[in-house]
């Protein structure tokens, strides 16, 4: 990466980010974090300073990949969004980073690893920025036959049925949209569980995205101790998810692991994806971008 450095702004990374070739890269950079190997992956368990003010936290999400010659940081901000503001409530600086693309994209490794074969309804509980970026990769990747909504505010449900390309069923109640599922993804800023294991299909997938905090649940106690909970890391999930450290529920093991062949895939059973964000899905995610960045520019 010699040179002067490049400012990749949103809109260009969007252009240069496709799900086909991120997901790949992410399940083999999960792997390597998985082996533990320090001439693969460092990255520690993000640094947080909480912003109570604004329900929120800055965080610092370094990672070193000396086999793949990659060294990034990320700075991010989660905040409570003021009503009638635009603003997204997660963002981010990173060197040459899509913060949403590559959660979402992760979420689709968890459900190609871990969903039913025959999956033919999709959930989605929340209406924000991930909840679109999870609907655009797993229709993308999957074919559902019906993906369903569910939003606290009426808006956030028109809002988002604007936004993607495809139908989408609108539900009223969160255990509307989740019954019968066989994929739930919850997306919500959410505090408070907002999905209980009573209203979830034995043998469901559910990639628990939001509750970033040791304090915050999307997810009751019911469903975290009957699920089989997988994570992206399980120090970053001892550490941050309230939803594994207050129900006292096992991680069984990381996605990573699985990728490894170390742990196996229980399709058949409840699973749980606790998804927490890691630098390294920053660094081959800006790595991605940067090596499209740099062929499109010797081009022209
Ligand atoms: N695991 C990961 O790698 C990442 C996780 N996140 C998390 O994903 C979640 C969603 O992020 P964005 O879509 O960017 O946020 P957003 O602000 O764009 O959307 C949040 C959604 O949650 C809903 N919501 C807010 N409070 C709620 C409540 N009490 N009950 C039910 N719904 C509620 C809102 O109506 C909205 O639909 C956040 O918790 C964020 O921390 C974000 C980025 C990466
Ligand atoms: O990994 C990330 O990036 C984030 N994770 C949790 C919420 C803020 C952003």
């Amino acid at each position: 990466m010699a040179g002067p450095p490049a400012v990749i702004w949103k809109r260009e990374v969007e252009g240069l980010l496709r799900y086909r070739e991120l997901v790949p890269r992410l399940e083999e950079a999960l792997g390597k974090f998985s082996s533990r190997d320090p001439a693969e992956v460092i990255q520690p368990v993000r640094t947080t300073v909480p912003l109570q003010k604004h329900h929120g936290f800055i965080g610092l999400m370094p990672t070193y990949m000396e086999n793949k010659g990659v060294l990034c940081t990320k700075f991010v901000c989660f905040y409570k969004r003021e009503d009638g503001s635009n603003l997204p409530s997660t963002q981010a600086t990173v060197v040459l980073l899509d913060p949403e693309m590559r959660t979402a994209a992760v979420s689709a490794i968890s459900a190609k690893l871990l969903m039913c074969p025959e999956a033919e309804v999709l959930a989605i509980l929340g209406t924000g920025a991930q909840a679109l970026s999870h609907y655009n990769v797993f229709t993308e990747m999957f074919s559902f036959k019906e993906v369903r909504v569910w939003s606290r505010t009426g808006e956030g449900s028109e809002r988002f049925c604007r936004s993607v390309s495809g139908p989408v069923t609108v539900c009223v109640s969160a255990e509307e949209a989740v019954r019968g599922a066989d994929v739930i993804v919850t997306v919500t800023r959410c505090t408070e569980p907002v999905l209980f294991g009573q209203w979830v299909k034995p043998g469901a997938h559910v990639a628990a995205v939001g509750a970033c905090r040791p304090n915050w649940r999307e997810l009751d106690d019911v469903l975290m101790k009957e699920a089989v909970v997988y994570a992206d890391s399980r120090e970053g999930a001892l550490t941050e998810s309230g939803d594994v450290i207050l129900s006292g529920a096992e991680v069984f093991a990381e996605l990573g692991d699985v990728i490894n062949g170390t742990k196996p895939a229980l399709r058949e059973k409840t699973t749980v994806f606790k998804s927490l964000g890691m630098g390294v899905e920053d660094a081959v995610s800006a790595q991605l971008v940067f090596d499209q960045w740099e062929a499109k520019s010797c081009k022209s």
